[in-house]
């Protein structure tokens, strides 16, 4: 099916104005284009270490909208005139014109799954629950994975990493806390290599149905991972659901910035003795992690691996 797509021209001060007034009028999931740089707090929970190098801001924004039926479409069009009109009273529209181009409806959320294959990491063969076992894996740990609309194939450098360091340190009275679980690979390999339990925290809504979906997928009773919504590193409710002094390994997947907040907070979970898996380091961002995990009289770091320009440190709670 194809969409037409307009686009219009206006400045960052009118975006909030404008996607109100296109709500208003029923036209839905618009798409803004500027070049303001994200802050501390946008970049926090997305998996984004590198910002993208973006044009200086120099005030404008560009709003996309979609439109499917085009019979209506004099009178949307005079309805967002209208509505600009108005908006232009209190802030400055800036351009304000109008361009259309026609786009596909693709199937953007299951589009990448054209991509993901059956891998191994080592002895572990980590495949998409729709395709079947390539027979020259048929011996291996099998870990059958959808993430949906969270993250976590287990493609990710980042990922793999901290597979083979949880291999290194599961046993069969393990205890896991997965922070960062996304779609539960971590907290799955984790019990798929005899942990005992596992408790996730993510702070994407997505997550919790995708480990729902995922241990059925991998026949996995759902008591033996638990996973919650929020925030761990500052959120009491979820320290007390998480328990403290109580896990013999914590494995974090997430940014070198939210490591470093985590690594405080964290050590109030792990055993003494237990185990701090972390990555999603870049490796630019090894020696601030390392700094504060060095800091903190809590942690010894005791090895440090890498996998391309992606870095993972395992700390030990003393
Ligand atoms: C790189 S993904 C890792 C997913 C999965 N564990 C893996 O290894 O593939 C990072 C996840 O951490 C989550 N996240 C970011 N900050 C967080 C925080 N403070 N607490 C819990 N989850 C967080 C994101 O929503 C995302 O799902």
């Amino acid at each position: 099916m194809k969409w037409t797509k307009f686009t219009l021209k206006t400045t960052t001060e009118a975006v909030d104005l404008i996607s109100s007034m296109l709500d208003e009028i029923g036209i839905e999931g618009i798409e803004i284009e500027d070049n303001v740089p994200l802050s501390d707090a946008d970049t926090k929970g997305m998996f984004i270490d590198i910002l993208p190098e973006l044009p200086p801001d120099d005030g404008t924004a560009k709003v996309s909208f979609y439109v499917e039926d085009l019979s209506n479409l004099e009178n949307i069009i005079h309805q967002v005139n209208a509505g600009l009109d108005e908006i232009a009273e209190f802030v400055n529209v800036g351009e304000r014109t109008l361009s259309v181009s026609e786009t596909e409806d693709k199937d953007w959320i299951n589009n990448w799954k054209q991509y993901f294959k059956p891998f191994t990491v080592d002895d572990i063969l980590i495949k998409p629950t729709w395709e079947t076992i390539p027979e020259e894996h048929k011996d291996k740990l099998l870990i059958q994975i959808d993430p949906g609309t969270a993250f976590g194939t287990g493609m990710h450098e980042t990922t793999q990493l901290c597979i083979r360091q949880l291999r290194k340190y599961v046993n069969a009275d393990s205890e896991i806390i997965d922070v960062g679980t996304g779609s539960g690979i971590l907290g799955i390999a984790a019990l798929k290599l005899g942990a005992k339990s596992v408790f996730g925290t993510d702070l994407d809504e997505n997550a919790i149905v995708a480990v729902g979906e995922n241990l059925e997928s991998n026949n996995i009773p759902a008591d033996r991972f638990h996973v919650v919504q929020g925030n761990i590193i500052d959120d009491k409710n979820i320290q007390d659901q998480a328990g403290y002094e109580c896990y013999d390994i914590a494995v974090a997947n997430i940014l070198a910035p939210v490591i470093i907040m985590l690594q405080g907070e964290i050590c109030k979970h792990i055993k003494h003795g237990g185990m701090f898996i972390t990555s999603g380091i870049i490796n630019t961002k090894e020696q601030d992690v390392k700094d504060a995990m060095n800091a903190n009289p809590e942690l010894e770091i005791v090895e440090t691996t890498y996998q391309g320009d992606w870095v993972s440190i395992t700390a030990r709670r003393k």
